[in-house]
């Protein structure tokens, strides 16, 4: 199976100069997204995953069926202002624009094994703040899961060590 045969690139989106990765075209295809995520699955089998965690709103498109798949919870990381418990934020830059993720305190247990998923790996600034808010929880960070890395922004350099799979790479 060639994934990147199910990818739409759309120049100039958001932002003049952006390639958009548009991953639309590929979970349109019940059978292609199926096997994507069962390819991540198969590369993650011996993490001894507690949750999956991923952040909104395309991290929760690769997240909760890879988490339902492997029997585990998920824990949606979502943008500012968008849980009702108590959270913890963090602000980041993007490869266009600035954001801030929250997730609610209770989430996850201290010493959890904590798998992040996300569709897309580019400059590496929302999953060091996913990182970062998982591990103030006190969760063990085992991995971070993508179907695209976008390699020329070395997203990875920011990831502190944590192993990295992804599905296809730019
Ligand atoms: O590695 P980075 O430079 O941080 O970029 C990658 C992030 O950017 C996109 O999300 P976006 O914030 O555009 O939000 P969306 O998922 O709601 O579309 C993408 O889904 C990743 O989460
Ligand atoms: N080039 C890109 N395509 C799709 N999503 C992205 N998120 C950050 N950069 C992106």
């Amino acid at each position: 199976m060639n994934f990147k045969d199910y990818i739409r690139i759309i120049p100039d989106y958001p932002q003049p100069g952006i390639r958009f990765k548009d991953i639309t075209t590929l979970t349109n295809n019940g059978q292609v997204y199926a096997q994507a995520i069962e390819a991540i699955k198969q590369a993650v089998a011996d993490k001894q995953i507690d949750l999956v965690a991923g952040p909104e709103a395309r991290g929760f498109i690769v997240g909760a069926p890879l988490a339902v798949s492997l029997g585990v919870g998920f824990v949606p990381i979502r943008k500012s202002g968008k849980l009702p418990g108590e959270v913890i934020e963090a602000s980041y830059d993007l490869e266009y624009g600035k954001d801030k993720l929250a997730m609610h305190k209770d989430a996850i247990k201290p010493g959890q094994r904590i798998l992040i998923a996300d569709d897309l790996l580019a400059t590496g600034g929302t999953i060091a703040t996913t990182i970062n808010l998982i591990r103030q929880l006190g969760g063990e960070v085992v991995g971070a899961a993508f179907l695209i890395e976008l390699g020329y922004l070395d997203g990875r350099s920011k990831l502190d060590g944590i192993d990295v799979f992804s599905l296809m790479t730019y």
